[in-house]
């Protein structure tokens, strides 16, 4: 697809947008969301992309990113040569191609295949014109040349090909949740997911922002979950909207909004968010205290603070302070100060692969060993700034026990002054009676996150 701008004619070419994209992701090393988000901010200022133009290639890039494994093993189908000997722009070419084929069933064969030939006439030479032509139609005219594998005899290959999945991850989560659940949950990774907001409380009420939204062509609705989200299914580009600008609201995931909920922070209290950048919890923790208190957000990047810092200006919350800390040095820093503390911490982000398409692919099994040294480090040194009678809540946006309750339980092991909580009491809606909360995509609709609160005894 190209497009004509109507305001001032120039034409841009989707797919080349998008093989750029791609190209930074697997040459560079860029992130897939960044780097698109540049490219859609840059036409949208020049005003050559419209809502649907900017659906297409988003389709586009995060398609042929996500389903990069099944694309490299459709393409050994048709191609006479290892693709690795394909140079990585015409590697990229063919993948993208293979991709409007294979999964774009809007998209017309014929058009996949010119476009791709477009592209390689651009980027490539006479060979490489005549083997993408080649490739492509002869995937086109026989598309049941690749058959995936038996699931009941190979179910980890079938799964891992038939859903764009690593093997490793697969065959982890084949192994704990059986298959069906394992089947539902690489679906919903491959899921869009709506655009999470979280109403700005201190400065306007969620049914006032959501008939604001409206009036800016956004199409939205509360949240089930959590009483000031709301989630949002068609939008304009958001730095276009002046909800935005006037910093009613911040975009945050359902799953992380409940965190905030769980740690249930009061007007006046001393609050360290450890692991505090870019600012989603730390600003959600303002609002709940009305911006009356004390929030302190740390961070190890000083970079990352500055947008913590950006954004409560934004949204107009005093109370928060940054400061760069290494938060497994915390304890000795505020000893026993904090009313509550947030640990929030970093981690494998298994839970939130829908959101990045290249992230699966650049995680490894052995993250699952090295982080939870990492995490029970903070941890430790965090829980010392609680004050006694106060509360320590731990975070992490994955589905890993390696790194959820298995830090969990060792700490309480070695720290019998903490007390583990019934967490689920504290969730503002779904009551649940969890000693510590787990969330799925593929079961609660929210991104995959863990939270365990506990209370200093003494
Ligand atoms: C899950 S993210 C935090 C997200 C944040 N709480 C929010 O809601 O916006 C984890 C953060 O931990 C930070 N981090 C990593 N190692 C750290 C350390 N040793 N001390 C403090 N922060 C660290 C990372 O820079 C990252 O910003």
């Amino acid at each position: 697809m190209s497009w004509k701008n109507s305001k001032n004619g120039r034409k841009v070419d989707a797919r080349e947008v998008a093989l750029r994209v791609i190209n930074a992701v697997d040459i560079e090393g860029a992130y897939a969301n960044i780097a698109l988000a540049q490219e859609i901010n840059r036409l949208t200022k020049t005003g050559e992309l419209n809502n649907q133009d900017r659906k297409f290639l988003t389709e586009l890039v995060y398609g042929t990113i996500k389903a990069g494994n099944t694309l490299d093993w459709l393409l050994e189908h048709y191609l006479s040569r290892p693709l690795n000997k394909i140079t990585p722009i015409i590697r990229n070419i063919l993948r993208l191609g293979m991709y409007q084929l294979f999964f774009l069933t809007k998209v017309p064969p014929s058009a996949a295949c010119n476009q791709s030939v477009e592209l390689a006439k651009k980027y490539g030479h006479a060979g490489t014109v005549k083997l993408v032509n080649a490739v492509l139609r002869n995937a086109a005219r026989n598309p049941e040349k690749a058959v995936y594998p038996n699931k009941d005899e190979m179910p980890v290959e079938y799964l891992a090909l038939k859903y764009f999945h690593p093997d490793w991850l697969v065959k982890r989560w084949l192994d704990r949740l059986g298959f069906e659940s394992c089947e539902d949950l690489c679906k919903t990774n491959n899921c869009n997911p709506p655009l999470s907001i979280r109403t700005n409380t201190t400065r306007i009420g969620r049914e006032t922002l959501l008939a604001r939204l409206e009036n800016e062509g956004v199409v939205a609705e509360p949240s089930a979950w959590t009483p000031e989200g709301i989630v949002c299914h068609e939008y304009p580009a958001l730095m276009s909207l002046s909800s935005l600008q006037a910093g009613l609201f911040q975009v945050q995931d359902e799953s992380s909004m409940l965190v905030g909920h769980i740690l249930d922070p009061k007007a006046g209290e001393f609050i360290i968010d450890a692991c505090g950048a870019p600012g989603g919890k730390s600003t959600h923790i303002a609002s709940l205290m009305s911006n009356q208190g004390r929030v302190l957000s740390t961070d190890i990047y000083p970079h990352k603070l500055a947008i913590t810092e950006e954004n409560a200006k934004r949204l107009g919350l005093t109370i928060i302070e940054t400061q760069t800390l290494d938060a497994t040095n915390l304890g000795t820093t505020f000893p026993a100060q904090a009313d509550r503390v947030l640990v929030d911490v970093p981690c494998s982000g298994l839970g939130v692969l829908r959101r990045k398409p290249d992230s699966r692919w650049r995680k490894s099994e052995s993250m699952l060993k090295e982080l939870p040294k990492l995490q029970t480090a903070i941890l430790s040194s965090c829980a010392q700034c609680v004050k006694p009678g106060g509360i320590l809540v731990y975070s992490t946006c994955t589905t890993e026990p390696e790194e959820n309750s298995q830090v969990i339980n060792s700490f309480l092991h070695t720290h019998p002054e903490f007390a583990l909580e019934k967490t689920g009491r504290y969730l503002p809606i779904q009551k649940r009676s969890d000693d510590m909360v787990q969330l799925w995509p593929h079961i609660d609709g929210i991104d995959g996150f863990f939270i365990a609160r506990m209370t200093r005894l003494k």
